[in-house]
């Protein structure tokens, strides 16, 4: 469907329809819904993969899920993924096409972008890179000094870091080499500081992320990081080449860094930054877990692209999961959205999803450049489980907040853990299932008084319960999962982005703030004045000055 033509989302009669059934819905309780239909548990439950999906703690019926697929219909969801799987240019904004799932295509699949096929380079990279991490792992890569690398320290950020980071830490009982990874992004000189502190640079590569290779707090990190390892091996710029490796789409600033082009790893334009950690953004992971492992990861991205791309709307998990989004923020007025992974190893996994989700569907202009009057959107939250349950679950459960929430639990630990520690699985499990049982069912005041609670407390001991959440129960938690987790959070980015006519795949909103700091920055070191500075902000770098006695 042509974006010009489409009609503005809340003038749908499809949307219209959704209003008027959340009116019917009501304070519909999850108690009555179950009660209502014995055959909920089951029938509201999907696969993808190895992911198993509960969504009958969601509020929603069956005329619910039969009106949002309507308004995914209306406002061809499908048409829009279709042209990004074939390459067409739907980041508009940027003219850019969308092909991250190109990505992890087959080597014999053909996806055009500009009348060229793109698949033979991305096979090409990955071969590239796989020979390289092999090399890494082998103890093959020496250093300047002919030391085998140790250590390896990626340095890149967003989505240059995070994705990485990610996957490292969810995947690193896969991690088989005695080798160090640190990853490093923020421009505040302490992130490398506590990173190469305890590093011998003779042993250390550089693995420097970026797609543009022009990222402020990249490249000043990487200067630094060149500094330290010239200084420490006492050596000239030559030693470079051994040391640093560039990933990027900008050969020519590579070079300009210094870094050896054949050592650079490339992607392309139709890679956005969120969507690029299978790409050569991943080396250092692959460097850590190996290139099988990779692949096997890249399998599982597959998996679900083709999941997303073939299955019809009533069994499409993806499509799924963005309606019920979009049902949240544009019928209960949901601002946030909480992912809760039962793992530790994916301690980072909603830092990666915030990106993901906040800087693809932050947007309030539609495709035309119209103000959006709908949510789009939500602030995304979270952290592994049990934690959050001694934290922030108190105004989820009692709260005045509609807070839809995402549990993802694995039915083994990962890897070998110590002899007595796997025992413990059970019980982190026993709350996940707690967990979303208390947060549908609640607590009635008559179960509360039954339990003797005096009066007076009675109120303070309930818990209304229907708070919506959807359970995503796997196996364990392996490289080909994780691939089929991340590509089933991007899908589900896209159906939202589409339905609420946005453009999921450009980032303007960062824009400003880039421009201003390098405006702002003279000011800090030199006093210089900022033209445009406003009253509160010169009044605080003053302060600022004056703090560190300038
Ligand atoms: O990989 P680069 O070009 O250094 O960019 C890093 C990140 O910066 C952003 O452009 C936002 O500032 C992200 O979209 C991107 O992932």
């Amino acid at each position: 469907m042509n974006a010009a033509s489409r009609t503005r989302l809340n003038q749908l009669p499809e949307w219209t329809a959704l209003g008027k059934h959340r009116e019917q819905l009501g304070e519909a309780h999850l108690r009555e819904l179950f009660a209502a239909d014995p055959q909920r548990a089951e029938k509201y439950t999907a696969q993808v993969g190895g992911l198993h999906l509960d969504y009958s703690k969601q509020l929603v019926t069956d005329e619910t899920l039969e009106l949002l697929r309507e308004l995914a219909a209306a406002t061809d969801v499908f048409g829009l993924r279709d042209a990004m799987f074939r390459g067409e240019k739907i980041n508009t904004t940027e003219d850019r096409a969308v092909l991250h799932t190109a990505l992890r295509a087959p080597r014999d699949a053909v996806i055009e972008v500009d009348g060229e096929n793109v698949v033979p380079k991305v096979h090409a990279v990955l071969d590239k890179m796989s020979a390289f991490a092999e090399r890494v792992r082998a103890g093959e890569w020496t250093g300047h000094t002919g030391k085998p690398i140790k250590n390896v320290v990626n340095i890149g950020i967003g989505g240059s870091d995070l994705g990485p980071a990610m996957a490292y830490e969810a995947l690193r009982s896969f991690a088989d080499r005695d080798l160090t990874f640190r990853f490093v992004s923020n421009v505040d000189g302490a992130d490398l500081h506590e990173a190469v502190r305890d590093l011998d640079p003779a042993e250390t590569l550089f693995v420097i992320a970026s797609k543009t290779f022009t990222t402020i707090e990249t490249i000043t990190n990487a200067t630094s990081a060149r500094n330290w390892l010239l200084t420490g091996l006492q050596a000239g710029q030559d030693a470079v080449a051994k040391h640093f490796v560039a990933l990027s789409t900008n050969a020519e600033k590579v070079a300009e860094f210094g870094i050896d082009t054949t050592n650079m790893f490339e992607f392309w334009d139709w890679v956005g930054g969120r969507y690029s950690y299978d790409s050569a953004i991943g080396l250092s992971l692959m460097i850590a877990i190996g290139p099988a492992h990779f692949r096997e990861m890249l399998d599982g991205f597959r998996l679900v692209d083709e999941h997303f791309r073939a299955a019809p709307a009533e069994s499409n998990v993806p499509l799924l999961l963005g309606l019920l989004g979009v049902w949240y923020g544009g019928f209960f007025d949901a601002q946030s959205h909480v992912v809760l992974p039962y793992s530790h190893y994916l301690s980072k996994f909603t830092a990666y999803l915030q990106q993901l989700d906040m800087e693809s569907n932050g947007k309030s202009v539609d495709r035309e450049g119209n103000p959006v009057d709908w949510q789009t959107g939500p602030v995304v939250w979270g952290t592994p489980g049990t934690n959050g349950q001694h934290a922030y679950y108190q105004l989820i459960h009692q709260g005045t907040k509609v807070i839809p929430a995402d549990f993802i639990g694995f039915a083994k630990p990962v890897g070998d853990l110590l002899p007595g520690l796997v025992a413990q699985h059970d019980l982190l499990m026993a709350n996940f299932f707690a967990q979303t049982q208390a947060l549908a069912f609640g607590k009635t005041p008559d179960e509360v008084r039954a339990e003797g609670v005096p009066e007076e407390l009675v109120a303070h001991k309930t818990f209304r319960g229907n708070h919506p959440t959807t359970t995503i129960l796997t196996a364990e938690l392996t490289p080909f999962v994780l691939g089929q987790l991340i590509a089933l959070y991007e899908h589900k980015v896209f159906v939202q982005g589409a339905i609420w006519n946005i453009d999921s795949f450009d980032q303007w909103g960062v824009e400003l703030g880039k421009v201003l700091a390098k405006r702002v920055e003279p000011a800090l070191t030199e006093g210089a004045d900022v033209e445009g500075l406003d009253a509160s902000s010169r009044a605080l770098v003053a302060k600022y000055r004056s703090l560190r006695g300038r």
